[in-house]
């Protein structure tokens, strides 16, 4: 990431909207920024895919859901935080299970970009099923969206949901209807 660049068009923005760059406050924000960005966008220089690449073996062929999973991202379309929980289920084939930890650093990977909602979702799951072959994978997410809450339609404690499926969960109502109960349990 060209942090160098961040801090100069972030000087300009603070000049753009009418204030002084040299103010006390001010005079490290460019710097402070690009810190930050690199912090919160650190996905773009990862591979996601490689958490489900170190595969365990467990006589286990029943769905694996690792829930209430914290995910902070940025919506692309205002660089504003959106964040909130996800819930990842996944049958498993042959006995191949992963990490829990490495279903959280999928999410976690994908999560720290510009993004949409709905392709967080989707990617996580694509990301599981591609590599690790499970029998079926859902995903779903809840966030709040700071583009929602503190401009624009000014909505505060509005959520939106979105949700993924793949393999096994796509034709099985009762697949999903499970997943639903535990979540909620
Ligand atoms: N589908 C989807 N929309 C999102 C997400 N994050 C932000 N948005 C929406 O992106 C849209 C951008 O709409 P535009 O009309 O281009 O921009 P805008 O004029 O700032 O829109 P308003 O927010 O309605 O003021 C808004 O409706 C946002 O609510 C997301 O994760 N998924
Ligand atoms: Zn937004």
């Amino acid at each position: 990431m060209d942090k160098k660049r961040i801090e100069t068009a972030m000087k300009e923005i603070i000049i753009a909207i009418g204030e002084d760059p040299e103010r006390e406050g001010l005079q490290e924000t460019p710097a402070r920024v690009a810190r930050m960005f690199e912090e919160v966008f650190a996905g773009l220089e990862k591979d996601p895919s490689i958490h489900a690449k170190k595969v365990f073996h467990e006589d286990n062929s029943e769905v694996v859901l690792v829930k209430d999973i914290s995910f902070t991202s940025m919506c692309e379309h205002h660089f504003l935080p959106f964040y909130g929980k996800g819930h990842i289920a996944y049958i498993p084939r042959d006995g191949r299970v992963v990490g829990l930890s490495k279903v959280a650093r999928i999410l976690e990977d994908i999560s720290k970009r510009p993004q949409m909602q709905e392709r967080i979702t989707n990617d996580v799951a694509d990301t599981l099923m591609d590599t690790l072959n499970p029998q079926g994978v859902m995903v779903i997410l809840e966030g709040d969206h700071m583009c929602m809450n503190i401009r624009g339609v000014k909505k505060p404690g509005s959520s939106t949901v979105t949700k993924a499926t793949r393999g096994a969960y796509k034709e099985n109502y009762e697949l999903r209807k499970e997943i639903m109960d535990m979540i909620n349990s």
